[in-house]
């Protein structure tokens, strides 16, 4: 039977173990080829597609409406979409919510970002839990001349993400002054009008929302690109320094990283607080190691328990690798732990106002349990100036 060619698949996702995905392309047409990893997350498409952790990844929604309230300007966590492409259950449908202005068809296409609809992606999902994150290849051809063979060899050509540092594609080329707050806050928290605490933020991916929930906490923020030194850090007389989440393979940032975080704990006494890579940076310096995880956390209700309270946060998460609780040196505590795999999810320095977590507190998109981590860095910088 011939199949008519409006019917016939015009986009494939191949895993380098030979594993076909058809389906309909949208967004830009072309390949690409990355790591897949599945996020759970029901809200928050466009946040996803825009953070910066999401670089070299192409990312499958378990959620399947996917695109139904379109893409607006403020929901960007960066300039463009960082993702390399999208996988999704059901095709797009018009967009319907008061703040959409594009259909995120024409969002991805303007971005130059490739998806693929109509996947069975309960499927996808199960192969990524069983077998790891995959190395795959995604192409879009409207006419629907798909070279699968060729799409096959180019996911076994990807080389992966481990050893490679992606924060520097993805940090900003200058220093900027960020003062931006959120628009909302987390029942119980009001936004401190008066920046009181100058914080210098390394940039090795930075969601804006982060940026924002500093802003609102009473820090004036200035963001640094992620090569920046110790030197460059302490000529901005910080009275705290910020690591952000980012892309790639902690290790590899950890290379220009961890002498500048080395040079703040050796020789201040400054809060210091880090997010997702930043957490996985702050724990290299301290001399713990990280690993690649099967298929990483990424989704928006992680439960992680804090170790100090005893207290469960619903989280948001998005990383592929994850900071070995076994090697951390004597002096650093786990504070938080995953309760799906119990992997590390936040350390301390004992007895300094030195901290890090693995999930978001900035929770865009996801649940705000998690939001006074960034009320105690402010606390901490408080403290120290009394
Ligand atoms: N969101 C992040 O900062 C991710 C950190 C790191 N790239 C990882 O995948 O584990």
């Amino acid at each position: 039977m011939t199949v008519p060619a409006s019917e016939r698949p015009t986009a494939c996702l191949a895993l380098a173990d030979g594993t076909l995905f058809y389906g309909m392309g949208f967004g830009a047409t072309g390949q690409t080829v990355a790591e897949l990893c599945f996020n759970t997350a029901m809200t928050g498409y466009q946040e996803i597609m825009t953070d910066p952790s999401y670089a070299g990844q192409v990312v499958t929604f378990t959620f399947p409406h996917i695109g139904n309230v379109g893409v607006n300007p403020q929901d960007d966590e960066t300039a463009d979409p960082v993702a390399a492409g999208m996988v999704v259950k059901w095709m797009p449908t018009e967009p319907s919510n008061w703040r959409a202005i594009q259909h995120i068809d024409d969002w991805l296409t303007a971005r130059g970002r490739i998806a693929i609809g109509g996947v069975d992606t309960r499927r996808l999902t199960r192969a990524i839990r069983q077998s790891g994150a995959p190395h795959v290849a995604l192409a879009h051809d409207p006419s629907g001349n798909l070279d699968v063979e060729a799409l096959v060899a180019a996911a076994r050509g990807f080389s992966g993400l481990e050893g490679v540092d992606l924060a520097k594609e993805v940090t900003c080329a200058q220093s900027y002054h960020w003062n931006e707050m959120r628009w909302a806050w987390p029942e119980g928290y009001t936004a401190q009008t008066e920046p009181k605490h100058k914080v210098v933020a390394v940039d090795y991916g930075a969601k804006r929302n982060i940026l924002r929930c500093l802003a609102s906490a009473g820090c004036d923020v200035t963001v640094l690109p992620a090569t920046a030194t110790y030197e460059d850090v302490l000529a901005h007389k910080p009275d705290g320094v910020f690591l952000s989440n980012g892309p790639g393979d902690p290790a590899a940032t950890g290379k220009y990283a961890v002498p500048m975080i080395r040079g703040v704990l050796d020789n201040t006494d400054l809060p210091v607080f880090g997010i997702c890579l930043g957490h996985q940076m702050l724990a290299l310096a301290l001399g713990a190691q990280t690993i690649k995880m099967n298929h990483g956390h990424h989704g928006a209700n992680h439960p992680v328990k804090d170790h100090d309270t005893g207290k469960v946060e619903i989280t948001s998460m998005n990383h592929g690798f994850a900071v070995d609780a076994q090697t951390l040196p004597d002096g650093v505590v786990e504070t938080h732990t995953s309760l799906f795999d119990g992997s590390n999810c936040g350390i301390r320095m004992d007895g300094r106002p030195v901290w890090s977590v693995q999930h978001h507190p900035e929770a865009s998109p996801g649940p705000q349990d998690s939001y006074y981590l960034f009320e105690r860095f402010a606390k901490a910088m408080a403290d120290r100036a009394a």
